[in-house]
C-alpha cells in the first residue's frame, strides 16, 4: 500500500491549488438553510456538487424531499446521493456531509467577505462554510480525483449522501435515511462522517460521540403593533421585558441549567469514564485559544471536557423582533421570539426534556403578572449519540491518522451535533466514525471562519488513506 499512498499523496499536493479552487467557488455559494430568500442558493450548492461529482465519473442523482414543514412555500433542497464504484469484492463506505452553511453577514464582524474565499500568508483559508462543511465533503471528491490522476485503483465503493438542511435540523432527512437503509444505501459495510473538528490545533482525533440538540422559540406579544416609548412606556406590559425576565431563568452565568428536574435526567459518572478525561490531549490555553479570551468557567480541562461531551448546556441565541442596530431607536416591539437551546446528553429524552421546559416557562411567566401572553415551542430536535470505538472502521481510521500525521489520535466525543448519525447508526445498522478534518481555531459558526490549508490537504490525504486502510482491515467486531 505505501508506494500507492506515497504516488496519491504527491498527487494532493500538485493539486492543492486547484482544490482550493473547487472550494473558493463552494464558499462563493451562499448555502444558508436558515434563510428563506437563500433557498435558490442551497438549492444551486447541491447542483454544483453534483456536477463535480458527475465530472468524476459518480452515478449522481439529487432526491427531492418536498416542501419544508411549516413554511410550505419553500422547497427542501434535494438530497445529493452518489455512488463511485459498484465492486463486488470491495468493501463499500457511507460518507455524508452537508452542503448549506450558518447565517454570515459582513456586519457581523467579518474581517473579510463571508463568501469570498480568502487566504491569509499562513494558510488560513477565511470563508463561511469552509470547515463546516464544504471543506471536509470536498475533500472526498478531492479524493477520488487525486486517485484518477495518479492512477492508483480506487480501494472501496463509496457511496455519499450530502444534505442541504444540516444547519436547520435536518427538516426531511431521517425519513430520507429509512426509506433508503435497504435500497440506495443497502451495501454501506460502514458509515464515516467528516464534519467537527479537532480539540486542539495539533493532535487529530476520532470522535464516538456527540450531544443532542433541543431548540425552543419562545414568543412573547402583546400590543397590536410596535409602540413610541415615550408614549406608551409605563404603560403596557413589554414584551421584551417578560422575555428578558423569562430568558434569565433558564440559566446561571455559570452555565448551571435552572430548570427543575434537568439535571436528574443526566447518566451518572462511572469510574471507567472518569479516567478517560485525563489522557486526552488537551489544555486550557487550547480552549483560550478557540475561545478567543480566558472566559472559561472551569480551571481544568477534566471539567472543561465533561461540560463540552457529558453534561448538557443551555445557551442564549438571540431575539427576533428586537430592535438590534446600531442606533438609538425608542420603539417597544410590540412581537419578540427568543431563541435558546439544549444540548442533551445520555440518558436525555427529547419529550421529557420538552415537558421539563415548557412547565418551567409556564411557571416563570405566570410569575411575572403579565396581560401578555407567552408561547413556547420546540423549532428542532435532535438526539444525542455514543458509539464503541471498538470496530474495524475505527481502527483503519486510527491506522491513517498515524500514516498522515504520524500520531496515535485521541478518541474524543464532540459538544455539537450531527442528528442524522444515529439515524445513519440504527438504520443501516453498520458502525459510524465521525474523522474531523477541521481544528479547534477554525470558529465554526462564527465569525472569520477558516479551514487552514494545512487541514485541507492533509485532511485530503486523510480521508484516502482511511479508505486504503479500511479495504485492508479484516472484517470483524461488527
Ligand atoms: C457539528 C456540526 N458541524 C454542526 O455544526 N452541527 C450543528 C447542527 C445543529 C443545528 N441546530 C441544531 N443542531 C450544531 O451542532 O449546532
Ligand atoms: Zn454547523
Ligand atoms: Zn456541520
Amino acid at each position: 500500500m505505501a508506494p500507492q499512498l506515497d504516488s496519491y499523496f504527491k498527487q494532493v499536493d500538485d493539486l492543492s491549488d486547484h482544490f482550493i479552487e473547487r472550494l473558493r467557488k463552494a464558499v462563493a455559494i451562499p448555502s444558508v438553510s436558515a434563510e428563506d430568500d437563500r433557498r435558490p442558493e442551497v438549492i444551486r450548492m447541491g447542483k454544483f456538487l453534483a456536477s463535480e461529482l458527475k465530472a468524476l465519473g459518480a452515478d449522481v442523482e439529487l432526491r427531492e424531499l418536498g416542501k419544508q414543514p411549516h413554511k410550505e412555500h419553500l422547497d427542501l433542497p434535494p438530497v445529493v446521493v452518489a455512488r463511485y464504484g459498484s465492486d463486488k469484492s470491495k468493501r463499500t463506505i457511507l460518507v455524508y456531509g452537508h452542503y448549506d452553511v450558518q447565517p454570515a453577514l459582513k456586519d457581523d464582524g467579518w474581517a473579510t467577505e463571508p463568501f469570498d474565499l480568502t487566504v491569509d500568508d499562513k494558510g488560513r483559508m477565511y470563508g463561511r462554510g469552509s470547515t463546516d462543511d464544504k471543506g471536509p465533503v470536498l475533500g472526498w471528491l478531492n479524493a477520488i480525483e487525486a486517485h484518477q490522476k495518479a492512477g492508483i485503483d480506487f480501494p472501496v465503493n463509496l457511496l455519499m449522501c450530502f444534505e442541504g438542511m444540516e444547519e436547520y435540523g435536518s427538516e426531511g432527512l431521517d425519513d430520507f435515511i429509512n426509506e433508503e437503509a435497504k435500497k440506495y444505501f443497502k451495501d454501506a459495510d460502514a458509515v464515516c462522517i467528516s464534519d467537527n473538528y479537532w480539540l486542539g490545533t495539533e493532535k487529530p482525533c476520532l470522535t464516538y460521540g456527540l450531544r443532542g440538540c433541543n431548540y425552543y422559540s419562545l414568543e412573547i406579544s402583546g400590543p397590536g403593533q410596535d409602540l413610541h416609548s415615550g408614549v406608551f412606556g409605563g404603560t403596557a406590559h413589554e414584551p421584551m421585558t417578560d422575555l428578558m425576565r423569562v430568558m434569565s431563568t433558564l440559566v446561571a452565568p455559570d452555565g448551571k441549567i435552572l430548570i427543575d428536574g434537568i439535571n436528574e435526567l443526566v447518566a451518572p459518572m462511572t469510574d471507567d469514564e472518569k479516567s478517560l478525561y485525563g489522557d486526552i490531549a488537551f489544555t486550557m490555553d487550547n480552549l483560550y485559544e478557540s475561545l478567543g479570551s480566558t472566559s472559561g468557567i472551569y480551571d481544568n480541562k477534566e471539567q472543561t471536557l465533561m461540560a463540552r461531551w457529558r453534561y448538557p448546556s443551555l445557551s442564549l441565541h438571540g431575539v427576533e423582533g428586537a430592535f438590534s442596530a446600531p442606533g438609538a431607536k425608542t420603539v417597544i416591539p410590540a412581537k419578540v421570539i427568543g431563541k435558546f437551546s439544549i444540548r442533551i446528553v445520555p440518558d436525555m429524552e427529547i419529550e421529557d426534556v420538552n415537558k421539563l421546559v415548557f412547565a418551567h416557562v409556564d411557571k416563570a411567566f405566570a410569575a411575572l403578572g403579565s396581560k401578555n401572553t407567552c408561547k413556547c415551542t420546540l423549532q428542532h430536535a435532535g438526539k444525542w449519540w455514543v458509539a464503541s470505538p471498538k470496530h474495524w472502521n475505527f481502527t483503519a481510521a486510527g491506522k491513517a491518522v498515524e500514516h498522515v500525521w504520524g500520531v496515535k489520535p485521541d478518541l474524543t466525543r464532540e459538544g455539537g451535533s450531527i442528528p442524522v448519525t444515529l439515524t445513519f447508526e440504527q438504520a443501516t445498522g453498520k458502525n459510524v466514525l465521525l474523522l474531523p478534518m477541521g481544528s479547534s481555531t477554525d470558529a465554526a459558526h462564527s465569525i472569520n471562519e477558516k479551514l487552514d490549508k494545512r487541514n485541507y490537504i492533509e485532511g485530503i490525504k486523510l480521508l484516502g488513506t482511511y479508505l486504503h486502510y479500511v479495504a485492508e482491515e479484516p472484517m470483524k467486531e461488527e
